[in-house]
């Protein structure tokens, strides 16, 4: 395979190294080697300036005088290549430092294994075996002609496959659409009290579909792609060190492809970037696989930008699929826009049963606190359906997980503190690339989980959600007459966009929400974590008020130990948990994030802003996720220890706890923060997540099991341990307990108040008490915690929507005609429009729940003391 992908395949033998060497050569002879190297600026880093070795190049990390030998103009040459640089360039090489200097080869060393590779750099560029170090002056035209190479190499990629057009004829006059027509005439009936149709309606429906569709469609275009893919290449070649895949679950999925040509591969990633979907596609380009559709928000089909992302296999959906419904809440048939969800079931059954590999992000945008959003299943109930109708004969699905050292699209911190998000438009997109292109966000590492057929999993789950697979899954058994019932809310075997609501549909919809969740899971599982995403967790719980850097260090060692331990085996980006590859992973960590870390005199420290705080949050993500259970765990274990010491009173070497009760604190906790980790959903989950914690503390030493309870030593390790855990969970613990003490005060005076205003209120409420350092943990004011704890409050009947239809029509005024549905906020935005607006109050009975669900979150606030 690799043979095959060398740049010498290409018809470019005249432009080879040594033809080159030969004619400048004797150039160089005869001008001397300063002519030759003003004329090619070169590109060397800090880091390999200093190799004498090229597979070990000894790395100087920032802040030690070696990181004062920067680069010159980047070129572009791979940083592979870079490895050769020999020693002697050291002191010809010391340019000033600019906002350009990289870290980029820093650390290479620990990317650079065998069973990694970088999907920016060609396999055929220079390495040292193939180059004659005696021609070093020429390095530089050997870098032009070797960056020419890889430009050729990347766009001549073979293409395997052609890309079908898709006929929006066969779209518009499918049997679906017919329904939908059908469905979209009895609604309109229904809602202007008509007797007859009129053709004109009829040809109105059409007019519609086909503008939805033409909206909607994407027409890919290989030879773009190759474009995109050249640019793609240029550009992070600039602002990444390097993009990271494993070789082997590269070439799995190939032979993947390669043996099912006629079985779409779905690619579901989690989505945490706008690189996500850029580089995705790369790589299969540049694997030579064929290219996915994308599922893009219809907020992306701005002007310039969208025509190119439909040519780069985009096609835009609309983000809620009803635009015309009022609310999510209500899903009366009579808002249901059938004509616009039959092209949509249509146009990607259409794409799949063409062969083309479909990509969606199963979160519906990109996640805002840095973990996994829970599912929308829309897209993923085409899928089935697709499957069902026999239009596939299968479908393998592939989770697949980014992991950025640093974000390139900015933070959400602003939309955490309660700011609008920002429009898509052509200048924000253009700014966007700027950004990317003048700055250095480290690597990004693709991780794809464990890919699995869709036909397996619903035959063998189906029973489960007491479904008939044979009735059910079985292609053969789909018939037309399964079609007539594919709009007549009856059948479960129609999860589709057109049929019943998936409210009625139970055991098919349960089906396909578990499918997301196994996907999520599969990401998250198999998401690496990356050194920033450790030190952003380490500072953010256990040295929140600095640290030395030794200790730093000693605490990193301890967290890789854990996470990379058989109960977690999470994967690290990088393989070196040395000490002195820590402190080096440590110190270029905090220079991609210079403002939240800060590093001097040995010291380690964190910006306290709320802000600050709030990304700090963001890059913890992955680690706060994998080590959820553990901390729920931790945080109900800690409460349990200080009710025995008080009990006893007396200092005790080891305690004896109930596991039963330990179980069931940690159950409650987890079910309260659902709407936080994947992990806890659904809700039956949360079981086996707990005892996986349990045996993870028990292999780490913190407790031991005994018959029905753990045993407890109080020794500095063990209670630290704990206390370490629970630290990555308060933050939610106060926020939720702040929210609920506000709700009860604000819902306690005003019985209505229209859920916009609930929402800031209490963002602000929160906010000027963060600002009056009345919070521990800043970062619990984000928008996120506060709209997950109210969906925790309505699942568990605190807390009830109402929803109110302003009748401005009449001559009455305003308030009468809201009657008692009056928001009493002050400055609601809905107050003098004719926006229905949803009211929040408390439920029946809620205000109990409430008081109990505050004491139950206050238990957790109280420190552990360690001893
Ligand atoms: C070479 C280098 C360059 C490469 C350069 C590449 C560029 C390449 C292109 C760019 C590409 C950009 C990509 C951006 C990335 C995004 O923009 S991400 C955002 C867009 N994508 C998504 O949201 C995908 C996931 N979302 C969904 O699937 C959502 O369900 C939908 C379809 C958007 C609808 O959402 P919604 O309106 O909130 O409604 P939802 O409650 O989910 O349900 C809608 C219907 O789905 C069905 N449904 C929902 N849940 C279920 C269930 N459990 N069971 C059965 N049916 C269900 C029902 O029919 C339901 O209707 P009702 O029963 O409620 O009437």
């Amino acid at each position: 395979m690799m043979e095959e992908d060398e740049p010498s395949s290409l018809p470019l033998g005249w432009l080879s190294d040594y033809f080159w060497i030969f004619v400048l050569g004797t150039i160089a002879r005869v001008r001397g080697y300063a002519f030759l190297q003003n004329m090619f600026p070169r590109q060397i880093y800090a880091g390999s300036l200093l190799s004498d070795s090229p597979r070990h190049p000894k790395l100087c990390p920032p802040g030690t005088n070696a990181s004062k030998v920067k680069l010159s103009p980047v070129l572009g040459v791979p940083s592979n290549s870079l490895y050769a640089q020999p020693v002697n360039f050291k002191k010809r090489h010391e340019a000033p430092t600019s906002s350009k200097t990289k870290l980029n080869s820093l650390f290479i060393d620990n990317y650079a294994s065998n069973d990694l590779v970088n999907i920016l750099a060609s396999p055929g560029c220079v390495s040292e075996s193939s180059f004659p170090w005696s021609y070093i002056p020429l390095t530089p035209l050997h870098a032009i002609t070797s960056w020419l190479k890889h430009m050729l190499w990347i766009l001549l990629r073979p293409v395997p496959w052609h890309y079908p057009v898709q006929s929006h004829k066969d779209i518009l006059d499918s049997e679906t659409m017919r329904i939908a027509y059908g469905k979209a005439t009895q609604q309109k009936i229904v809602s202007d009290e008509l007797t007859v149709v009129s053709k004109y309606d009829h040809s109105m429906h059409l007019r519609e579909a086909k503008d939805i569709l033409l909206q909607m469609a994407s027409s890919t275009s290989v030879f773009l792609i190759r474009v995109a893919a050249v640019v793609v290449n240029k550009i992070f070649r600039h602002s990444l060190s390097g993009i990271y895949a494993r070789r082997c679950q590269l070439s799995e999925l190939q032979c993947l492809e390669e043996a099912n040509p006629d079985t779409p591969i779905v690619y579901l990633p989690l989505h945490r970037s706008h690189l996500d979907y850029i580089l995705l596609t790369y790589l299969l380009y540049i694997r030579g696989m064929r290219a996915p559709q994308v599922a893009a928000g219809d907020n992306l089909n701005i002007p310039v930008f969208g025509r190119l992302l439909r040519g780069l296999g985009g096609f835009f959906i609309r983000r809620k699929i009803d635009q015309r419904r009022s609310s999510a809440e209500s899903s009366s048939s009579d808002e249901r826009d059938f004509i616009y969800r039959g092209i949509l079931q249509e146009f990607i059954c259409e794409s799949l049963s063409q062969g083309y590999p479909l990509e969606f992000y199963l979160e519906g945008g990109r996640s805002r606190n840095g973990r996994t959003l829970p599912a929308k299943a829309g897209l993923l109930s085409v899928l089935i359906h697709a499957y069902q109708r026999g239009l596939i004969p299968d479908a393998i699905i592939v989770p697949v997980a980014f992991t950025y050292d640093r974000l390139i699209d900015g933070n959400f911190v602003a939309e955490q503190c309660g700011s609008q998000k920002t429009k898509e438009s052509f200048g924000h997109a253009l700014r966007s690339i700027w950004r990317t292109v003048t700055a250095h966000f480290g690597t990004v590492r693709i991780e794809f989980g464990q890919h699995f057929n869709l036909k397996c999993f619903l035959l063998s789950n189906a029973e489960k959600f007491g479904l008939d697979p044979a009735k059910e899954f079985i292609r053969d058994g789909y018939t037309a007459q399964n079609e007539g019932t594919l709009t007549s809310c009856a059948s479960s075997s129609t999860a589709s966009l057109l049929s019943a609501s998936h409210t009625d549909v139970n055991s098919m919809s349960r089906l396909t929400l578990d499918l997301a969740f196994v996907v999520l899971r599969e990401a998250n599982r198999s998401l690496a974590v990356s050194a920033p995403n450790l030190l952003s967790f380490l500072m953010a719980t256990k040295f929140r008020h600095g640290c030395e850097e030794s200790d730093l260090i000693g605490a990193m060692r301890v967290l890789c130990a854990q996470l990379t331990s058989p109960c977690k085996r999470k994967t690290l980006t990088f393989d070196d948990v040395h000490v002195e590859n820590l402190r080096q992973l440590c110190r270029y960590s905090t220079s991609l994030l210079p403002h939240l870390i800060s590093y001097s005199n040995g010291r380690y420290s964190v910006s306290t802003s709320v802000e600050s705080l709030i990304e700090l949050n963001y890059s913890c993500g992955p680690v706060m996720e994998a080590l959820v259970g553990e901390s729920v765990l931790a945080a109900v274990l800690s409460e349990e220890l200080r009710k025995m010491s008080v009990v006893s009173g007396e200092e005790m070497d080891s305690i004896e706890v109930c596991w039963e009760t330990v179980e069931k604190g940690a159950l409650a906790l987890a079910t309260i923060l659902q709407n936080e980790f994947i992990q806890f959903q659904p809700a039956d989950e949360c079981k086996s997540v707990i005892e996986e914690a349990k045996r993870s503390l028990i292999e780490w030493d913190i407790m031991e099991s005994r018959d029905h309870s753990i045993l407890y030593r109080r020794d500095r390790y063990s209670l630290q341990s704990i206390s370490d855990l629970k630290a990555s969970i308060a933050p939610l613990i106060e926020g939720y307990s702040a929210i609920a003490n506000d709700l009860a005060h604000i819902l306690g005076s005003s019985h209505n108040i229209c859920d916009r205003c609930l929402q800031r209120e209490l963002l602000t409420g929160m906010q000027s008490k963060a600002k009056m350092d009345r919070f521990e943990y800043p970062e619990a004011c984000a928008k996120d915690t506060m709209l997950n704890f109210l969906k925790v409050l309505r699942k568990s009947g605190v807390l009830e929507l109402k929803k109110a239809v302003r009748d401005l029509g009449s001559q009455r005024p305003e308030r009468e005609s809201l009657d008692e549905q009056t928001c009493h906020a002050e400055r609601c935005p809905a107050k003098n429009s004719k926006t229905p607006v949803q009211m929040s109050q408390i439920a029946a009975g809620g205000m109990e729940k409430l008081t109990d669900l505050r004491m139950f979150l206050e238990t957790f606030k109280s420190p552990l003391i360690v001893i």
